[in-house]
């Protein structure tokens, strides 16, 4: 030990990843101005959101981000066991959201996306790259729960019947491409270019919007808001991105578009914040876990 370990306190693994993942949760929910989505300016496209909701719900999940990590630093494969210890702590994590917020649902696909994700990383802290720990992350939710209730009544479930698109689950069980194949790509481009971070990581969320089947959209707009949605963040990024001043213009276009609408993209939100993990999940363990 010496002076700095000694001042510094214990973090374990799954004390890191809960707070990586509760962090990319709160830096979501504060990121302004997001279209529908509730942000630091107001409630978007909801009624019965805000801001301290979206907060107290982030930090309440924090010990099941923990448990879902510990549980797959304790199993040390991707099992059904491991599956289902998963899916039981999630439906916990559920629970005691809705115990929460009084009943509102702030991020029941934030817990799906991140739990795998937390989980995934904690197996095999020598690969933390996205495209890695998506795949494990997709392996696991590929594997059945047994305990999950057969309901098929999510609103999710109905749009993707309706429609016939993927919803949250197959968008883990394909290795979350929207975030591998456009958020994180786009959020990279954009620093690049010099746009801020702020600017930066809205990018991220256009880049998802502009392919996402997002379900909530789907379930309170229809096949319309969808497009709208689309076709409103592919015009954003032609523009030249968050921070440029047609970019701008165009994104309060598409703001008004999906408040007329009712439209709010809680998937593509929820992306958002499994995007802002895995960003900085890919810069490793802190000095303080050693290696593991
Ligand atoms: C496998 C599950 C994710 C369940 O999925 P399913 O599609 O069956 O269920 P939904 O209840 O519809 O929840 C899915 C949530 O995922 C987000 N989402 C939507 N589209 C996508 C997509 N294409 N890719 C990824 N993620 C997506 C979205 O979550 C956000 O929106 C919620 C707020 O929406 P809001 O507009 O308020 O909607 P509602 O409150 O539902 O209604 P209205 O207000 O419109 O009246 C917010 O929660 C965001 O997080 C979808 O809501 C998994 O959850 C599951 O299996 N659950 C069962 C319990 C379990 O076993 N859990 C263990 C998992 S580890
Ligand atoms: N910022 C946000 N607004 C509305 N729904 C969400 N679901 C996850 N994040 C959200």
């Amino acid at each position: 030990m010496n002076a700095l370990t000694a001042i510094q306190p214990q973090l374990s693994l799954g004390d890191w990843l809960a707070d990586l993942a509760v962090d990319a949760l709160i830096d979501e929910a504060d990121l302004s101005p997001k279209p529908g989505l509730v942000d630091r300016r107001g409630k978007g496209a909801h009624t019965d959101l805000h801001l301290g909701l979206m907060h107290a719900s982030a930090l309440a999940l924090w010990p099941s981000f923990k448990a879902m990590a510990e549980a797959a630093q304790q199993r040390g494969a991707i099992d059904q066991a491991l599956r289902e210890d998963v899916g039981r702590i999630g439906r916990e994590g559920e629970q005691e959201m809705l115990r929460v917020t009084s009943g509102v649902n702030t991020h029941r696909g934030a817990i799906w996306a991140l739990g795998l994700l937390s989980a995934a990383a904690a197996l095999d802290t020598s690969t933390l790259a996205p495209p890695q720990v998506a795949l494990r992350a997709a392996r696991l939710a590929l594997l059945n729960d047994r305990a999950a209730p057969v309901t098929g009544d999510s609103h999710g479930a109905q749009v993707c019947r309706l429609y016939g698109v993927h919803g949250a689950r197959e968008e883990a069980q394909l290795g979350f491409p929207a975030v591998i194949q456009q958020a994180l790509p786009q959020l990279a481009r954009s620093r690049a270019a010099g746009a801020g971070e702020q600017n930066a990581r809205l990018d991220a969320l256009l880049a998802i919007m502009t392919q996402l089947a997002d379900t909530c959209v789907l379930y309170r707009a229809g096949m319309a808001g969808l497009t709208c949605m689309q076709s409103g963040a592919r015009a954003v990024l032609a523009a030249g991105g968050c921070a440029s001043l047609d970019g701008r213009r165009l994104l309060r276009d598409l703001e008004r578009d999906m408040l007329r609408l009712r439209a709010s993209p809680g998937g593509a939100a929820d992306l958002l914040a499994a995007t802002l993990f895995l960003d900085r999940l890919q810069h490793g363990l802190p000095a303080q876990l050693g290696s593991l």
